[in-house]
């Protein structure tokens, strides 16, 4: 990250705090990422949280020789460009605002999760406490979630994950991810980078990807993504109706195309379904078909779908009422509601989009959904 290249401007934009999940495969380069922010000059005022005081902190102390407060029950280090690696046992959105309470506002939080954390519960606390509790979170906003995977091990370490038992936590890190770094580049054949990509893709349509080696990012390309607000960005979706990588043959239902698109790698699979300018009264009916899927697992007026369960879920589309319309959902919690501005509702093209990654999302799902939405 070189001095010069362009800093977003956070803190203009929103008074409050955006928070970025990093979470990623073991031994993927979390830590090479996160001792980047906290030594390169990047001019960021940037907390990172880290669930241990582990190896990273270690590190930094003994390379810019600085002390930990060790005396109190959190953790912290200043570092010389004006970051601060903590560790909070508690994660919770409660124990990082009083974080921000005693060590001042900061203009972003990066919490690292370990390699083998799930990022979906902990969005979910955030979006929680902005939903349900007054007062909580009115400081911090999840802005999204960024995931490391290994360009080497990668595709192994899905495939065996998986294999484990059920879906593993690697799948769901990518699931759950707005932004992913194929990291260690240096370190794979072209082949080997596309292919997992492909699988990346596969399993997340509507992710980003970058390759980077050690973990060297654009931090404007992994931070102030407003992923989680009831906005969508306009790219993300038309981007997710073009990725078609067949590479290693994880599109095994041509025939949706180009309509809609049906991927599946074992078991984790997404679907994406256009959405026509729809009756305003018919947002209902789509709410509905939502919770039924979300939270009893099965679609509307039908037995249980085996397996059902959504990780992710994001969407946009027009009413004739001529509302802009937001779908943004992490497992059960979900977001259904008319855009925030104007501004965002720009990307609405006549045709809208709805995309549901999880497992079970079978072609009887689909066309569920597609019934549903139908004019
Ligand atoms: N060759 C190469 N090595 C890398 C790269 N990125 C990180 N490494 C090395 O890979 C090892 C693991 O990187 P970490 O950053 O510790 O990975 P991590 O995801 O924090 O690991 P855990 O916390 O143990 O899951 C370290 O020895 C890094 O120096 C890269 O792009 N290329």
């Amino acid at each position: 990250m070189d001095e010069d290249e362009d800093v977003p401007t956070l803190l203009e934009r929103e008074k409050r705090v955006p928070v970025t999940i990093i979470s990623g495969f073991l031994g993927a380069g979390k830590s090479t990422l996160v001792r980047r922010v906290l030594t390169e000059r990047h001019g960021y005022r940037i907390a990172v949280i880290m669930n241990e005081f582990g190896d990273t902190a270690d590190i930094e102390a003994k390379t810019i020789n600085v002390s930990s407060d060790s005396q109190q029950s959190d953790e912290f280090l200043e570092l010389a460009n004006g970051c601060l690696c903590c560790s909070i046992k508690d994660t919770g959105v409660a124990a990082i605002e009083n974080l921000m309470k005693r060590k001042g506002a900061f203009d972003y939080i990066l919490l690292e999760t370990t390699g083998l954390a799930d990022p979906g519960p902990i969005a979910g606390i955030f979006w929680h406490n902005e939903e349900y509790s007054m007062g909580l979170g009115k400081d911090i906003y999840l802005d999204g979630v960024v995931c490391l995977v290994d360009a080497v091990y990668g595709q192994r370490q899905i495939e065996e994950d998986y294999a484990s038992e059920g879906e593993g936590e690697s799948v769901k890190q990518v699931a759950c991810s707005d932004v992913i770094l194929v990291n260690k580049i240096d370190l794979a054949s072209e082949t080997d980078i596309s292919t997992l990509e492909g699988i990346i893709h596969g399993i997340n349509p509507l992710a980003t990807t970058h390759r980077t080696a050690q973990s060297n990012i654009n931090l404007g390309l992994v931070m102030n993504l407003n992923a989680y607000a009831s906005r969508i960005p306009p790219s993300s979706v038309s981007e997710a109706n073009h990725r078609h990588d067949h590479a290693d043959g994880i599109c095994p239902d041509p025939e949706s195309h180009p309509k809609s698109t049906h991927y599946t790698i074992r078991g984790i699979s997404s679907i994406l379904v256009p959405v026509p300018v729809l009756p305003a009264v018919q947002v209902e009916v789509l709410d509905q078909w939502i919770r039924s899927v979300l939270w009893e697992h099965k679609l509307p007026n039908e037995e249980d779908v085996e397996g059902l369960e959504v990780l992710r879920c994001k969407g946009m589309f027009r009413t004739d009422a001529g509302e802009v319309y937001v779908l943004q959902g992490v497992r059960e919690m979900y977001d259904l509601s008319p855009a925030e501005s104007t501004e965002d509702s720009d990307g609405a093209g006549e045709i809208g989009k709805l995309v549901f990654i999880g497992k079970g999302l079978s072609n009887r799902v689909r066309s569920s959904l597609e019934a549903t939405v139908r004019v």
